[in-house]
Parts: C-alpha cells; sequence; structure tokens
C-alpha cells in the first residue's frame, strides 16, 4: 500500500485535497475539516469526510444514467489506507474552468445579486421574491473559481458561452439543471431541501462532458431540513447550523466581525454536528453509514 505522501498535491481546497496517482487518475481527498463563516475551523468533525465521500459515490451512482462521471474507484489498492473512506480514484480529465451552480432558491450571492439587479447572472426573475423563496424554477448561475479564501464570481451564461462556445455553455446549462432536477426530487422525497448545488465538469478523451469532483455533499450544496422549511428568513443548515449557533452565541466568545479566528468547538457541538453529517447520509442514501468502507 502507497503512502499518502508518495502522491503529489495537485490542488487544495479549504477542506480538500486532490493529488496526482499516475498520469491518467487523481485522488480526491476529503478532510474532516468543516468551515464556517469563510474560516476553516481549527476542530475536525469525526467522519465527515468519509460521510461526504461516501455521499459522493451515492450521487454518482444515482445519476449514472443521466451523467457519466469521473469515479473509478472507492476502495481499490492504490487508494493509501490512512485515506481509505475519505478518497476516492478518480480519472484524470480536461476540467472545464465554470462552477456549474443550479438554484432552485434564492438565498446567499444569489439572493444578493436579485436584491441589487432583480436578476441572478442576467436571467430576471419576478419581482417580491423574499430570502429562500422557491423560484419558479430551478435557474443556472455559472460562476468564475476564484482564488483560494474569496468568493466565485457569478457570471452570466453569455460570459460562459464566450468562453466555451455557445453549444458547450448550453450542455453545461441542461446538464446542470437535470442533474439538479433529480437530485432535489430524490432528496425533497426525504425529508431534505437541496436548495443550491455546484457541479464541476470536464471532458475525457472524446471531448464529452464528465461529471467531475465532489457531488451533492453539504460542501458542495446548501441542504435545509425540509419540516423546516419557512421563506422569508435565513434556513437553517441541515449540517453546519449547530456550529454556526454555537459559534455566533455568547458563549464561544467570538466576535464574527472581528475577523479573528473562532475559537474550537465544544465536545457536544462536533458531536451532534456528526451525527447531522450521518443523518444526512442515511436520509438520503437509505444505507446505514457504519456499512462504509472503514
Ligand atoms: N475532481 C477532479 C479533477 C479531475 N477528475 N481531473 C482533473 N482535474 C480535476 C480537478 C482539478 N481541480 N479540481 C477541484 C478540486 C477538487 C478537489 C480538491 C481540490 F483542491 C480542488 C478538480
Amino acid at each position: 500500500m502507497v503512502a499518502l505522501a508518495e502522491y503529489p498535491l495537485i490542488a487544495a481546497g479549504k477542506v480538500r485535497q486532490l493529488h496526482a496517482v499516475d498520469d491518467e487518475h487523481l485522488l480526491l481527498v476529503a478532510s474532516d475539516r468543516i468551515s464556517a463563516y469563510d474560516h476553516v475551523l481549527d476542530t475536525p468533525i469525526p467522519d465527515k469526510g468519509r460521510v461526504l465521500t461516501a455521499m459522493s459515490v451515492f450521487w454518482f451512482e444515482l445519476l449514472a444514467d443521466l451523467v457519466p462521471n469521473h469515479l473509478v474507484a472507492a476502495d481499490d489498492p492504490r487508494i493509501p489506507g490512512e485515506v481509505r473512506g475519505r478518497a476516492l480514484l478518480v480519472r484524470r480529465l480536461d476540467m472545464v474552468p465554470v462552477e456549474c451552480v443550479a438554484r432552485g432558491y434564492l438565498t446567499g450571492s444569489g439572493l444578493a445579486d436579485y436584491q441589487r439587479t432583480g436578476a441572478v447572472c442576467g436571467v430576471p426573475l419576478p419581482d417580491g421574491l423574499v430570502e429562500s423563496a422557491a423560484l419558479p424554477e430551478p435557474i443556472f448561475t455559472p460562476a468564475t473559481k476564484a482564488e483560494l479564501g474569496a468568493h466565485d464570481e457569478n457570471v452570466s451564461f453569455a460570459a460562459v458561452a464566450a468562453q466555451e462556445g455557445e453549444q458547450r455553455a448550453a450542455e453545461l446549462r441542461d446538464l446542470t439543471l437535470r442533474i439538479y432536477r433529480r437530485a432535489a426530487e430524490h432528496a425533497r422525497e426525504r425529508g431534505v431541501v437541496l436548495a443550491d448545488t455546484k457541479f464541476e465538469f470536464g471532458t475525457g478523451a472524446d471531448g464529452s462532458l464528465v461529471l467531475g469532483d465532489e457531488v451533492l455533499t453539504p460542501d458542495s450544496s446548501r441542504f435545509w431540513p425540509a419540516d423546516q422549511y419557512r421563506p422569508g428568513r435565513v434556513q437553517p443548515s441541515f449540517d453546519k447550523q449547530y456550529v454556526r449557533d454555537w459559534l455566533t452565541s455568547a458563549e464561544s466568545g467570538w466576535d464574527r466581525a472581528a475577523d479573528v479566528p473562532p475559537p474550537p468547538l465544544p465536545e457536544h457541538v462536533v458531536a451532534a454536528t456528526r451525527d447531522r453529517y450521518v443523518e444526512a447520509y442515511e436520509r438520503i442514501t437509505g444505507h446505514r453509514f457504519a456499512d462504509w468502507p472503514a
């Protein structure tokens, strides 16, 4: 078994890394780190990396009839033991430099754009939409990837077409929305609102689109508990609300506006957050997390 250190690091996000395995394969590693309020917290959430990896595998398999994906293996001798269960062996693709975001609800940067311009990524929306409003239909709201730590920049479909060509841009939009609709319906039947999500696509040797990166995890998407959904307010995050509430409580002593790092999380917040990740996985997939490879 190879050690992770023998696979050169080629990209790193806030809570995950990408290593080169060979000319054809990469290793996508999810850490137990959690970010909140644009800070990566000091306290890891045990099993978060494994839950999110297991979730991506579930969605790749559920969506395989809609779109090919880059997954080669979740359990393979090339995956180092130290990251087994929270790493995916994937096919090296030629990535399309567009963050393909689908939104079924209006929140975050989409709401901010709408309040400023009446539109999101140039897509006009009806008047009077409030925080977390369900959109008349899901919309494609692409973005360009920002440097680590900065927020992605929302761009218009026309900008994507100028960069990728009209046909490829239309393909990215249509595929993004088809996948979102399928996933949102599946999640909603299981008590989870998939408010929005971000896909990354690449192309293989034949030039056709392949779904890459992580997919439909609570880190690449907004998951809300359906039974608490109420438009007109910021929704509780299915997975991160305990962390957010504690960090903004007097107990933490943290001042979010002071741009200082958040304090370590108390054990009860860590445990409750781990439980929420496991609950999200078990609800959405119907599988027991205990059955995911150790
Ligand atoms: N997935 C994938 C992928 C692929 N299958 N082939 C080629 N490149 C990529 C690739 C390059 N950057 N990213 C984003 C990313 C993901 C995970 C961790 C990071 F730090 C950064 C993805």
